[in-house]
């Protein structure tokens, strides 16, 4: 089995490119879980394994964690009434480290020395194997396999004073991405990497303060955007005090910019650029770029509709549903294994019959990874009587693995890494195929090009560029080592 996921022993489905996870963070609210909840029903897109909230009392911590969505678990009066206290946290979970199983989903939570300490995070933790392989040998007793469960023991073992001292020291020696919400009897804190790869804002309710991963969940519980969380920033919330720590040297950011191609719900901004915005801007960029004479433009539901509507605007050709999906159907994503996959797709998307017979159509989707959607829905379109079908990609090749919180596919099993454009166009056969190039896809955001030393964001999977040391994934001998310690305890 191949995947980015090196604890993943028992899936089968390692290659499939995943969402990543949601975290949400309320501190001085009476209603805290029942916030918690809602804030992650909004962020239900970024993680749909499991879900988890952990709220602290004053005295105790109390946590409800479970496989499955945040709708049927945490919909129920009980559930809510069960995590009293003002402060809480949550998280949706795609796995990126660790198996799907009930001890890795989160908020993780342990009994230190300084009291209860929770933890939710959205990133991946590229060191991870060889700190949890230290620290095992030091004597730590890991409960789960999640890479997130490291930070707990490097803060257990620090020898600092301070708490905060503590955790500062055990984000100083990961190395990755995290947005990390914690809960502690001090207080919450919500901090970022460095980089800041992965997304976290902060709002206001009334007296509460919030975090969240996309603004989508702050709109949705009624609060109002106050900022982000700086790359590099911790955030602590202390008695209603709140105050700001940047315990790194300053480095230039570099946020992940698939957030604006695909994670991202379109109706968040995402580090002051509206998500929608850009993928109708990405949409036009490739409209200028790779136009082709058509009769209409076509979405691929849901991810491809923005940047449809943004090469349909630049263009002129006009913009029609010639793709309608099925709201019952989950995200291609989740479906476990090849078949099911496959067959998930005929399920999710359906031709327009009607509309697309004898008509020249521009597909329009964000991105490709292992080809599976683009195959099936060209096909469609020619069983549907298309005349031509041109397919037109929101992004860049596909071509390396996510080490940062995203469950890539193994780099064989990308369709952009196998075939070139040629091979790409002849295996979908689809009449032309275009991807926007990357120059245009930082266009979109507002720059003039990619920089060529130290770009404005991350954007590895597109060019391999990685803006961290990969530890855990440079040294496979480790990586062995340590999928046979997650056997030993599955
Ligand atoms: O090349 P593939 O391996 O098929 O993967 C790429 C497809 O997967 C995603 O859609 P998905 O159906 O997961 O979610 P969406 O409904 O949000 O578009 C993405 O938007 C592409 O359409
Ligand atoms: N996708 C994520 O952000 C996952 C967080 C963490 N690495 C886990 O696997 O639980
Ligand atoms: S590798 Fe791709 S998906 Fe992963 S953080 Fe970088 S840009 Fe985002
Ligand atoms: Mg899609």
């Amino acid at each position: 089995m191949l995947t980015t996921n090196p604890y993943d022993v028992s899936s089968d489905d390692g290659d499939t490119l995943r969402e990543e996870c949601g975290v949400f963070g309320v501190s001085g609210s009476s209603s805290a879980a029942a916030l918690v909840a809602l804030g992650l029903h909004a962020l239900q897109h970024r993680g749909q394994e499991a879900a988890g909230i952990t709220s602290f009392d004053g005295t105790h911590f109390h946590t409800h964690r479970a496989m499955g969505h945040v709708a049927g678990n945490f919909d129920r009066d009980d559930v809510i009434r069960a995590l009293p206290g003002t402060v809480a946290a949550g998280h949706v979970r795609y796995s990126t480290s660790g198996d799907t199983a009930l001890r890795n989903v989160q908020p993780l939570y342990a009994e230190l020395q300084s009291g209860g300490f929770a933890v939710a995070h959205n990133g991946n933790i590229s060191n991870a194997l060889k700190l949890r392989r230290e620290l095992v040998r030091r004597g730590s007793i890991f409960q789960s396999t999640s890479d997130t469960e490291t930070i707990i023991h490097l803060v257990a073992t620090s020898s600092y004073r301070t708490l905060i001292d503590r955790f500062i020291d055990a984000l100083k020696q990961i190395e990755g991405a995290y947005s990390l919400v914690v809960m502690t009897p001090e207080g919450m804190i919500a901090c970022r990497d460095p980089l800041g790869i992965r997304p976290l804002v902060m709002g206001r309710l009334d007296d509460a303060v919030i975090f969240a991963s996309e603004t989508v969940a702050l709109d949705v519980c009624g609060a109002t955007f106050e900022r982000i969380v700086e790359p590099g920033e911790l955030v602590i919330v202390q008695n209603g005090e709140v105050r700001s720590v940047k315990p790194f040297a300053p480095v230039p950011a570099r946020p992940c910019i698939f957030e604006w191609v695909y994670f991202s719900r379109p109706d968040s901004i995402v580090d002051s650029h509206s998500v929608y915005s850009v993928r109708k801007e990405i949409g036009a960029q490739l409209a200028a770029e790779s136009p082709v004479d058509a009769d209409l433009v076509i979405p691929v539901p849901d991810s491809g509709v923005p940047a449809a509507i943004g090469y349909a605007q630049a263009s002129g050709i006009p913009f029609e549903l010639g793709i309608i999906r099925s709201h019952y159907v989950g995200r291609t994503f989740i479906q476990p294994g090849d078949k099911v996959r496959h067959l998930g797709v005929k399920l999710k998307h359906n031709a327009n019959r009607a509309l697309i017979e004898g008509k020249r159509v521009i597909l329009v989707d964000d991105s490709i990874v292992r080809g599976t959607t683009s195959l099936k829905i060209v096909q469609m379109m020619r069983d549907a009587g298309a005349a031509e079908v041109h397919l037109r990609i929101a992004s860049p090749p596909t071509r390396h693995s996510c080490f940062y919180g995203v469950d890539t596919p193994e780099r064989t099993k990308l369709l952009a890494h196998k075939l070139d454009l040629g091979g790409m166009t002849d295996f979908i056969h689809a009449d032309t195929l275009a991807f926007v190039s990357i120059d245009g896809l930082y266009k979109a955001l507002g720059e003039a090009k990619r920089a060529d030393v130290r770009p404005n964001y991350c954007d590895a999977c597109f060019t391999g560029d990685y803006p961290t040391t990969l530890t855990d994934h440079d040294d496979s001998a480790q990586v062995d080592q340590f999928a046979l310690l997650a056997e030993r305890v599955i």
